[in-house]
């Protein structure tokens, strides 16, 4: 069943989302990132996945050269057309991307893929989220089933601060986030994370 609430929220944070100044995006982008890479948690995970980002999310791109620097070890969803969870599959460096399901560039068929539990780092998109780690997407429920009884050690989202909402309804098969990184710095969830 679709939930009304979170329907007319995606829609106004969408809408939010699509109108920013490009300049300021492409500000506050560099911002988000800055303040990602300076971050423990990066330092300490070996293995992150990122994602290509769609549709004016904010873009994980610029992360990319930085963290083959650090010599991490770096993957991305594929997405396999009809299926109903997210596959992470190895990226190479340097290489050229096909276009999966809903026009967003993915890694090969046959790069090595990786248990979304084995991930240190994953950092998804966002439309929206809550103080309390609540995220939004696009409806699809992807990162959730894909996520339900494998998490990444951190998860953690990627957005503008003006996608922060008051509160989400949350339901069961939510799973909620770590962290969310913006252009303001980190907000960390839950006991004792704004400590580590
Ligand atoms: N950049 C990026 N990659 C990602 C995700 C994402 O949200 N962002 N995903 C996270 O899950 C997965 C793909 N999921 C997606 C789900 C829906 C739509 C989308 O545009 N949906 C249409 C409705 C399509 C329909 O209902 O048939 C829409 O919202 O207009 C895009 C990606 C894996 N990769
Ligand atoms: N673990 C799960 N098992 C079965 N169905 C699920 C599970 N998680 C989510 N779903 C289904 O996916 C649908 C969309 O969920 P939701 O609105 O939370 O998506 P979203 O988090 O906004 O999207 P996405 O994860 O794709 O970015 C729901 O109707 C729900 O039934």
């Amino acid at each position: 069943m679709r939930d009304e609430k979170k329907e007319a929220l995606r829609k106004t944070l969408l809408a939010w989302r699509g109108a920013l100044d490009p300049a300021w995006r492409a500000s506050a982008n560099a911002a988000a990132v800055a303040h990602l890479l300076s971050h423990a948690w990066l330092g300490q995970a070996e293995r992150v996945a990122l994602y290509c980002a769609i549709r004016g999310e904010l873009d994980p791109a610029p992360l990319l050269a930085p963290l083959w620097q650090m010599g991490k070890i770096l993957y991305l969803p594929r997405l396999e057309a009809g299926a109903s969870q997210i596959r992470f599959a190895r990226h190479q460096q340097g290489e050229v991307w096909q276009r999966g399901p809903f026009g967003i560039p993915q890694p090969g068929p046959d790069r090595a893929q990786i248990e979304p539990g084995a991930v240190d780092l994953m950092l998804v998109p966002l439309v929206g989220f809550d103080a309390q780690g609540g995220r939004l997407g696009y409806g699809g429920g992807f990162y959730d089933r894909t996520l339900a009884g494998q998490r990444p050690k951190l998860l953690v989202g990627l957005g503008f601060a003006g996608q922060q909402v008051e509160h989400l309804p949350r339901a069961d098969h939510d799973i909620p986030l770590d962290a969310v990184v913006t252009e303001t710095g980190w907000c960390f969830f839950g006991e004792g994370y704004g400590t580590r």
